[in-house]
């Protein structure tokens, strides 16, 4: 069975040396995936009206660690309401629309996708089984499908 702890862990596949949890069996340290498939994300990411120099600099950032934060606190949401997702209809459609005013690109979302399914793959090695690969992938494509509406609607609406 898949730890949560993991799973938060997990996103954007970093981890630090002391958030290594046993049931992840390799160190993913290394697997900065999200800006390996996607590198101009970087540039979305700026706070106080400064964009990041570069990645290693994004990545050192508290407010880039806490946005890794929002992003599992949103998963983690939709893990507990697994069986009433559409509880979240509202806040995911506002999110999404959140994320086009601040410049995210639809496909964007899939990246993010990608690099949890990556790092979740590589922090679990075997745990990671084709059911597991699948569960998290249709709970992800869940949680986008809702913020995609968002994203698509029309800002003038209400
Ligand atoms: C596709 C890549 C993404 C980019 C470039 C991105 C970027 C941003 C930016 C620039 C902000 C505003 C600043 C901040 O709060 O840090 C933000 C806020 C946020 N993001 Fe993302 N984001 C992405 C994907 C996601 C995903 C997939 C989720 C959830 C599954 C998410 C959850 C959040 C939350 C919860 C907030 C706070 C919204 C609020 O303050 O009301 N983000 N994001």
């Amino acid at each position: 069975m898949l730890c949560r702890r993991t799973l938060r862990i997990c996103v954007y596949g970093i981890a630090e040396e002391n958030d290594k949890h046993p049931c992840m069996t390799s160190d993913s340290k290394e697997h900065w995936r999200l800006f390996q498939l996607e590198p101009e994300l970087v540039f979305l990411f700026h706070y106080n009206s400064a964009e990041f120099s570069d990645v290693q600099e994004c990545l050192s950032s508290t407010e880039f660690m806490d946005h890794i934060r929002k992003v599992m606190t949103v998963i983690d949401a939709a893990v507990v309401n697994l069986d009433s997702l559409s509880s979240l209809d509202e806040y995911l459609t506002n999110l999404g629309r959140k994320h086009r005013a601040v410049g995210v690109k639809l496909e964007s979302f899939k990246t993010v996708g990608e690099s949890l399914l990556f790092a979740l793959e590589s922090g679990l090695g075997d745990a990671f089984t084709p059911d597991a690969r699948d569960a998290w992938s249709q709970l992800y494509s869940s949680v986008v499908r809702r913020m995609s509406r968002g994203w698509c609607r029309d800002p003038l609406e209400p």
